[in-house]
């Protein structure tokens, strides 16, 4: 939510989509039941600007630079930006085909705590360092022409998802549908 917030209000978005995921590709313990989750991020996430999706299972992707291909292909007049925390951009040149990620679509990365100057000095922030975009221009990410990214200085909050699940009791297992 705080990411969502935050990204859409520094780059002046009109909507932010969630990709619940089926299976995020880099992590090995498979998560709980998609249902489930959509449901969940429904209930936490009531924003007019917000949409709650399941579009990866639609499309059958997993990667993102395959579902940001198969949402181009079926949003053609969409003007799409990836949007990631910080962490992501530290680890993001292990990404299956990042570079044509970078290239395909404008990318707002949001700072978090611990990770923004790993992020900074990622091989993905050093290759494809002409392309950043000033934090004080950043309204213009979402018209710029990929590649383009801009990480944001915003207030951090220093939460994880494993943290906030265990808060709940809930220690990762996967829960029956
Ligand atoms: N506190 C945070 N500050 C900034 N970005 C965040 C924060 N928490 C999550 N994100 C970003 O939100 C997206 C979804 O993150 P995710 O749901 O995997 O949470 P996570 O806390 O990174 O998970 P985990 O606990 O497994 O490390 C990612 O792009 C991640 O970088
Ligand atoms: O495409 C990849 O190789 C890839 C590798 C790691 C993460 N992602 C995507 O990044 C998003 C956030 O991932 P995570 O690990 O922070 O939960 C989620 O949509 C994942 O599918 C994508």
């Amino acid at each position: 939510m705080h990411v969502s917030l935050e990204a859409m209000k520094a780059f002046g978005l009109d909507r932010v989509w969630w990709l619940v995921s089926p299976g995020n590709p880099l992590k090995a313990r498979g998560p709980a039941p998609l249902k489930r989750r959509i449901m969940a991020a429904r209930e936490v996430m009531q924003h007019p600007k917000v949409e709650v999706t399941d579009i990866e299972a639609l499309t059958g992707t997993r990667a993102t630079a395959d579902t940001l291909a198969a949402l181009q292909k079926l949003y053609p007049q969409v003007r799409f930006v990836w949007l990631m925390g910080a962490d992501n951009l530290a680890q993001f040149h292990r990404w299956k085909d990042w570079r044509l990620i970078m290239d395909s679509v404008p990318v707002g990365v949001v700072a978090r705590p611990g990770d923004r100057i790993s992020a900074r000095m990622s091989p993905a922030a050093q290759i494809y360092a002409r392309y950043r975009i000033d934090g004080q221009a950043r309204h213009l990410l979402g018209r710029a022409q990929a590649p383009a990214w801009c990480f944001v200085n915003v207030p951090m909050v220093d939460v994880s998802s494993t943290e906030i699940r265990t808060r709940g009791g809930w220690d990762g297992e996967v829960l029956p549908e």
